[in-house]
């Protein structure tokens, strides 16, 4: 299988988070890609290609273009106030609070981000966007008739929103991608999103709409992050009802649960019809994992590549969380070799 790798990941090196009430170093860091390159080289996977620029249309096609700019500009404006830390808000906008968006960064900082855990560095906008062009650049290997594709991409997607950021993530990877399947001619796209994690991002984007299916196998927001999106009531909106499903399951969950969910989503994947899947690929499920609360163990990961290789679709693969960073390489490649070996 081909990766699209950009070492412009690098450039986004947080040094904290807070995270459980107390600052803490980042658990998004530049070896978590540095481990899956090695694994995916170790393994022989497959060729490894750097990703074409794409510009900002692509990007600007699922995410609003004042957060895109705030993204591009923030950290110049942070560090022209004398700060040459990690910039990261301090308050947000709750409930009856005016929804108006401050002029200033600090505001703005506080408008756009959904937790404390992002922190936008110097080099934040130039790894977010090759990230997205790295997910394009895969996308771009399915248009041109490529079975399978992995996007090795850092910073994370899943959680970046519309219009705002946070779960590491800033700019949408996967929804990119997935919209830019559907620009180059893919009638019906389903982006599945096996991380931890709810993906609130690639749900808010797409709630609307019945071209692109969401479906996230996650952790139950109503004791895991990221809390206020993941329900399984949440069954899309207007003309994308009936094209968003969510299984949240238990922390703790065993893995014979999770696999029967997985099964769920997959038969909705071939209901819907879709004609390409671009699957949010976190390993956080793993039993191992930091901050996260299921039990996969790293064979568990082939069966889940096999699983996917069954709906016999052109299919995406983006990296999203993972925080194990010992086995991530692991894990990650299971997952892409299951997939091939299913053939
Ligand atoms: N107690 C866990 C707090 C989690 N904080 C953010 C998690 C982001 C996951 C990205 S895949
Ligand atoms: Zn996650």
């Amino acid at each position: 299988m081909l990766t699209v790798y950009s070492d412009s990941h690098r450039l986004q090196h947080g040094q904290s988070e807070l995270i459980d009430g107390t600052l803490k170093p980042c658990f998004e860091t530049p070896s978590r890609a540095d481990m899956v390159l090695a694994a995916i080289r170790e393994r022989e996977l497959g060729d490894i290609i750097h990703p074409r620029r794409h510009g900002l249309d692509p990007i600007l096609r699922v995410h609003d273009a004042d957060y895109a700019r705030f993204l591009e500009t923030a950290w110049q404006r942070w560090s022209d106030m004398g700060r040459d830390y990690d910039a990261l808000p301090k308050m947000w906008q709750v409930r009856r609070l005016r929804e108006a968006i401050p002029d200033h960064v600090e505001g703005q900082l506080c408008y756009y981000s959904m937790d404390c855990g992002t922190p936008i560095t110097a080099g934040t906008w130039a790894a977010a966007t090759a990230a997205a062009d790295t997910a394009l650049t895969g996308a771009d290997r399915l248009i041109g008739g490529e079975r399978a594709a992995f996007a090795l991409t850092r910073p994370p997607g899943h959680h970046a929103a519309f219009d705002y950021c946070g779960g590491y993530c800033f700019l949408n990877n996967a929804a990119i991608a997935a919209q830019a399947l559907r620009d180059h001619g893919m009638r019906k796209v389903a982006v599945l999103d096996v991380d931890y994690h709810h993906g609130n991002g690639t749900q808010d984007i797409f709630y609307r709409r019945s071209d692109v299916l969401f479906l996230s196998i996650h952790g139950d927001p109503r004791t895991e992050y990221p809390f206020f999106l993941g329900f399984a009531d949440e069954k899309g909106e207007g003309e994308g009802l009936g094209y968003n499903f969510n299984f949240p399951l238990s922390a703790g969950s065993c893995v014979s649960t999770w696999f029967v969910a997985l099964d769920c989503a997959l038969d909705q994947i071939a209901r819907f019809g879709a004609e390409a899947l671009v699957v949010s690929l976190g390993v956080d499920t793993y039993r191992g994992d930091p901050i996260s609360r299921f039990q996969l163990d790293s064979p568990d990961f082939v069966t889940l590549g096999a699983r996917l290789a069954g709906l016999k679709l052109p299919t995406l693969f983006c990296l999203e969380g993972g925080y194990a960073v010992g086995p991530i390489g692991t894990n990650v490649v299971n997952v892409l070799a299951g997939f091939e070996a299913r053939g």
